[in-house]
């Protein structure tokens, strides 16, 4: 049986996708593409297709070539394939980190280019956890640096690993300031142009424990948009948090948690450009194909 996931499209034209696929929705004859590119399969459309669509500029309503329907990934499931890119895959964190990371910043500057900011510097507040989520943080704020941005990292819960360690003083030396506490909500306003959330990621579970119930509660009252890595930091995993954190960009990585089917900001994008096709098959992740040799792909 199809997981549970989204419906996806690639295109690779110009034009709106949605009013196409409104139309087909009308006349029930959507195309869904159930195996990467090969096997094409008449269904009636869902008007969830419409919703999640993947949408390069330029894109023509006559060059719709691919739907295919990703899988949202429960808790146990993520932290399985995590662990099998480790295990059985013999990945290093840090090589997963690195283009995790690197996705991350990636989807921002798509986002909010840097010729679109309202305060200058182009100043980011990075807030990172105690875990891999924060490690991701950690590198997109390197990532961000080179990329033109201006980068002030918060990492209230260190955690004594020489990964971390390491990417903390990767942070020092490109001059990225790390702060010793969390900004008021005002002053964030004020400061900083993004916040990137990259406090809890996929295997947060319970109730957001000090220092991070302020910080997550500081995050509701700021009006400058958030960018939250893989999980929105502090939302259940599977089923988000309609009180918590509204996020305006989300990125999954590897693949979209089950929390991102509640999310409601403006930008939804995939990365973690690193899954091998034997694991995207084993666990059904259906994963779209990236354009070119882009490291994300905007998934609404
Ligand atoms: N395969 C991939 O897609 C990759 C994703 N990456 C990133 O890694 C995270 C998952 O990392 P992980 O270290 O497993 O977990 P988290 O970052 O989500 O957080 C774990 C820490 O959070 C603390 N925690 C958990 N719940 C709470 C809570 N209720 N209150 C406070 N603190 C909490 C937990 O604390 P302890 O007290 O138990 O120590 C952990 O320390 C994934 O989402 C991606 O972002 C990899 O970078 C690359 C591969
Ligand atoms: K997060």
């Amino acid at each position: 049986m199809r997981p549970p996931g989204l419906k996806f499209q690639q295109f690779a034209g110009a034009g709106p996708p949605r009013c196409m696929l409104g139309l087909r929705a009308l006349f029930g004859i959507g195309l869904l593409v159930t195996s990467r590119g090969s096997a094409v399969t008449r269904r009636a459309a869902h008007t969830r297709v419409c919703e999640h669509v993947y949408k390069p500029p330029g894109f023509s309503s006559q060059s719709c070539s691919m739907a295919q329907s990703i899988k949202f990934l429960g808790q146990e499931e993520a932290q399985k394939i995590d662990e099998e890119l480790f295990s059985e895959y013999s990945f290093s964190v840090d090589q997963l980190m690195e283009l995790a990371g690197l996705s991350c910043a990636t989807a921002v500057t798509k986002a909010y280019p840097l010729q679109s900011l309202l305060k200058s510097p182009p100043s980011v507040l990075v807030i990172c956890g105690p875990g891999n989520n924060g490690g991701d943080g950690l590198v997109c704020a390197r990532h961000l640096k080179l990329f033109g941005y201006d980068p002030a990292v918060l990492y209230p819960k260190r955690p004594n690993k020489q990964l971390f360690q390491n990417l903390t003083t990767q942070c020092e030396k490109m001059e990225i300031p790390l702060l010793s506490e969390m900004p008021e909500a005002d002053e964030v306003d004020e400061i900083y142009n993004v916040v990137i959330d990259a406090v809890f990621g996929f295997s947060f579970k319970g109730a957001v424990r000090e220092p991070f119930a302020t910080i997550l509660s500081t995050l509701k009252k700021i009006s400058v948009p958030i960018a939250s890595i893989d999980v929105p930091s502090g939302w259940d995993v599977e089923k988000g948090a309609s009180d918590g954190i509204q996020p305006d960009l989300l990125v999954s990585l590897t693949a979209p948690k089950k929390a991102a089917s509640h999310f409601q900001g403006r930008y939804h994008y995939l990365g973690g450009r690193f899954v091998p096709p034997a694991l995207d098959k084993k666990y059904n992740l259906n994963l779209p194909q990236y354009p070119g040799t882009e490291c994300v792909l905007r998934l609404a």
